[in-house]
């Protein structure tokens, strides 16, 4: 079966939106990630409606809060009918496991909980930030890997950091557990805010188990031409 290529759409408006997908022109089983700049500007009502026409959904809102806050959240993100969600593994264990506890108390009888997957250092984030700002010893790699452990052990079902990260992860965490790397650009060389980048054939030989790509796509002349070079270099 092939692996995923969820399409992050970042757009602005609704018009933007329907434009892209009627560019795209994919069968709805297409996998999209909506994130924080069309959720909060269209709502919940998109994504039921989205998840309506068949689209496998990736709602891209990277909870962290305290636990309480956390599991009520969840409670209603699992009732909008998406598959995978996120959450910063920052937040502890306590936080994911609230997390996946609003999931599963949420999902309507019947449906499957949507996968709960755990940010890991932002693919933004470089060596020199970790170091400098976020105060950590570990180097990144290692620092990845301790993350993705924990929240494992708190009920997560995969994590979200870069391709780079995915051999050591799948050595030391286990093959049991989902890796989406976002940070996918088409050439070794990028100029926007992404640190940890590579190519869909970097991400495929490292084994990711899906990727994230939005504007090598959404702002590509012919988005539908590079999704399709995408699904395939990626599969
Ligand atoms: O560590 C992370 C976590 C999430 N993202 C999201 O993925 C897309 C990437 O978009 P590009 O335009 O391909 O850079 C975006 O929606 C981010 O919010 C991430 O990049 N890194």
């Amino acid at each position: 079966m092939a692996k995923p290529v969820f399409i992050a759409l970042d757009v602005a408006s609704k018009e933007e939106l329907d434009q892209l997908l009627a560019q795209l022109g994919e069968p709805k089983e297409t996998s999209i990630k909506i994130g924080m700049e069309l959720f909060y500007h269209l709502g919940s009502e998109i994504v039921v409606d989205l998840a309506q026409k068949g689209y496998n959904i990736f709602l891209d809102l990277k909870m962290h809060d305290i636990p309480n806050t956390v599991y009520n959240g969840a409670k209603q993100i699992a009732a909008l009918g998406i598959k995978y969600t996120t959450i910063h593994a920052l937040g502890g264990s306590e936080m994911i496991y609230a997390a996946k506890a609003g999931l599963i108390a949420g999902t309507p009888v019947g449906q499957v909980a949507p996968k709960l997957l755990a940010v890991t250092e932002l693919t933004s984030i470089s060596d020199e930030i970790l170091k400098n700002e976020q105060h950590c010893e570990l180097p990144m790699s290692q620092q990845v890997v301790s993350l993705a452990k924990m929240a494992q052990k708190a009920g997560a079902d995969g994590v979200i950091c870069s391709p780079l990260e995915v051999e050591k992860l799948r050595a030391e965490v286990g093959d049991k557990f989902l890796y989406v790397t976002p940070g996918i650009r088409l050439t070794a060389n990028s100029d926007d805010d992404q640190s940890r980048i590579a190519t869909p054939a970097q991400a495929k030989k490292w084994g990711s188990s899906a990727i994230v790509v939005g504007r090598p796509i959404t702002k590509a002349e012919n988005p539908k031409a590079i999704y399709d070079m995408i699904k395939k270099e990626f599969n």
